[in-house]
């Protein structure tokens, strides 16, 4: 579970998110949406600890990240695409990570079987399409089985049985109990794999709801436009 209490982040006189308060079911995908500049990434960002909060805070299962015991068993991330070094080995950079995180060696053949990649293992990472980095930065995220899974944008690049692919995967992890938070501009696609949307507008929540409740006059795009472009309301769940 992720909980935000009052989170806010500024940047100078540039507020990136305004006090936001929301829970992050496990058991569930859910998608974070919102126009360009909404503050999905600053969430993203706080959340993993790659940046500090100016109030309020984020917790992952109970505890900020910077105080988890074993960060890479409870929380793992793919938030950038281009994150591997190209003249490394798929295998070489998810053994240099593992090391980096504490986590057994073994486990990066099991997440070189999971993402797909375990026949290219060898290949440098320069040589990948976007959609093998795409599998190979969610690789990093799964080394340690981690209980919280957050992905910025991991459908982009990934084709036709990539997309299948990652909405099987998103769908498994979910079905074990973990909390999956994924944020992208593919309502489509998301409308296929999330369960919960969390919608942000200027640093602040729009809604935060079931699916269901975006659909019920079309699709998840027309529900988010006639949501962002002030036109409907949409029951925030507690
Ligand atoms: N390091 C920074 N310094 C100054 N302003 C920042 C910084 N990082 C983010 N911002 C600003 O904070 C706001 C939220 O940015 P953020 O990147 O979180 O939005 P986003 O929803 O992820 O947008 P996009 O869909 O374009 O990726 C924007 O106005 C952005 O310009």
């Amino acid at each position: 579970m992720i909980r935000m209490e009052h989170l806010t982040k500024r940047h100078g006189d540039v507020v990136a998110l305004d006090d936001l308060t929301l829970t992050i079911r496990p058991g569930a995908v859910t998608g974070l949406i919102g126009p360009n500049g909404a503050g999905k990434t600053t969430t993203l960002r706080l959340i993993v600890g790659l940046d500090t909060p100016t109030g309020g805070a984020v917790t992952v299962d109970g505890v900020r990240y910077a105080d988890l015991p074993h960060p890479a068993q409870t929380l793992g991330a793919h938030l950038d695409v281009r994150s591997a070094h190209p003249g490394r080995t798929a295998r070489s950079h998810l053994l240099g990570l593992a090391r980096h995180l504490g986590v057994e060696p073994e486990r990066v053949t099991e997440v070189l079987a999971r993402t797909g990649l375990a026949g290219v293992a060898r290949r440098r990472v320069g040589t990948f399409s976007l959609g093998m980095t795409q599998r190979l930065g969610i690789a990093g995220g799964l080394l340690g089985d981690p209980e919280v899974l957050v992905l910025d944008e991991p459908v982009n690049g990934l084709d036709t049985e990539g997309v299948r692919w990652i909405r099987g995967l998103l769908r498994a992890l979910a079905a074990e109990g973990r909390t999956v938070l994924v944020c992208s501009h593919l309502l489509a696609e998301l409308e296929r794999i999330a369960d919960h949307v969390v919608v942000l507008g200027r640093g602040r929540l729009l809604a935060d709801a079931p699916l269901a409740a975006f659909l019920q006059n079309g699709t998840l795009e027309d529900g988010y436009v006639r949501l962002v472009t002030g036109h409907e309301e949409f029951r925030t769940v507690a």
